[in-house]
């Protein structure tokens, strides 16, 4: 099979907008997003996330032990978790929410100016891998941004419109860098390893995604976003409502809307890091029939140059390493082009599968 191709020329992409083509369908939704077969229901379990799962951000940065427990506890059985008291005001996340389904309310025209040639920058709807032909498509539209360190990012893919969107933005990303950082050293107080093995300002980079998931009439058999695992060390969510589900020995979990908190869930980079210890949580997002769905994530990661290893004293005589030293835009090439379904990049780092 040819190498899958990410990435369609910018003519293509008004057709392929998820937003238009929910607007023309009706019950008839396009092949490619349809999982005929549906996919497995998952479990509503509100007290798991307002008891075992629900973290206070202010607790854990101040040191209580309690609460470095049960961080570690959520972290290395579910590898996530929702937090509480981080210190962004309730009404500051509802003008990021707002001035987001801003940008996605916008003429298409205007929206296809934030367009680029770069996967993981601008304004598009899900990367296709072209040559994956069974692979179905995601539900959804987003908008890529690095928040940190700008620079590094494509700063033309930043909306002028609405106007005082970086102006928001810029100061949800000023927040997320505190919240980053904090929860950084937790992990390292949590796993007894130096204070900055997780360190923003050691390579790090935080990517945003402002993802619209429109309403659809078929969310028994289409997904806003197909089981996944994120490239990052860990990604903090913002989202206006459900959706997001979680996946712990099989079985799938509804993620609740609690007002004001956040959700965070380990990454790929992140299990590397700890080897493995805290585990990447596979996910998901539902569509809704009545209703778009919101959210705005923050990718915690490194620069695409930077070489990822298990920390050094997480590898002992009893825990050998678990995966093989990579760089990340190694990583980011396996995500776009060697995963068709039910592969995940993870796999080709693991120190016991075969190298793709
Ligand atoms: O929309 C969400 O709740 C999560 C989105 C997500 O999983 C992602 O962007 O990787
Ligand atoms: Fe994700």
């Amino acid at each position: 099979m040819a190498a899958p191709v990410c990435c369609l020329p910018n003519d293509d992409l008004a057709s392929r907008l998820v937003q238009k083509i929910a607007q023309t369908v009706e019950d008839e939704i396009p092949e490619q997003f349809l999982h005929k077969d549906g996919f497995p229901e998952a479990k509503d379990v509100p007290e798991l996330w307002t008891r075992s799962l629900l973290i206070d951000f202010s607790l854990l940065s101040s040191g209580d032990q309690d609460e470095i427990v049960k961080f570690r506890s959520a972290l290395s059985n579910w590898g996530c978790f929702l937090v509480k008291n981080h210190g962004i005001e309730g009404s500051f996340l509802e003008e990021v929410i707002e001035v987001s389904r801003k940008f996605f309310s916008l003429p298409f025209e205007e929206k296809m100016k934030y367009y680029t040639d770069d996967i993981f920058q601008g304004y598009d709807t899900d990367a296709v891998c072209q040559g994956l032909d069974q692979q179905k498509m995601n539900w959804n539209d987003r908008l890529f941004l690095t928040m940190y360190p700008k620079s590094k990012g494509n700063l033309k893919a930043w909306p002028q419109n609405p106007s005082n969107f970086s102006e928001i933005v810029d100061e949800y990303s000023k927040e997320l860098i505190n919240l980053t950082k904090g929860l950084y050293k937790a992990a390292a107080k949590s796993l007894n390893v130096r204070e900055d093995s997780f360190c923003l300002e050691k390579e790090g980079v935080i990517l945003s995604r402002f993802t619209l998931y429109p309403k659809c009439p078929r969310p028994k058999n289409v997904l806003g976003s197909k089981p996944h695992l994120d490239g990052s060390v860990f990604t903090i969510v913002l989202a206006d409502q459900e959706g997001l589900e979680v996946q712990k020995d099989g079985q799938w979990f509804k993620v609740p809307v609690i007002p004001g908190a956040l959700f965070v869930n380990f990454g790929d980079f992140g299990e590397v890091l700890t080897n493995g210890i805290y585990k990447s949580t596979m996910h998901r997002v539902a569509t809704h029939s009545a209703k778009d769905r919101l959210s705005v994530t923050a990718f915690c990661t490194m620069d695409a140059t930077q070489e990822l290893t298990p920390l050094t004293e997480l590898v002992t005589a009893n825990r050998p390493p678990l995966y093989k030293k990579f760089k990340v835009y190694e990583y980011k090439e396996g995500v776009c082009c060697k995963c068709g379904p039910g592969e995940n990049a993870i796999d080709a780092i693991k120190l016991d599968f075969p190298i793709l």
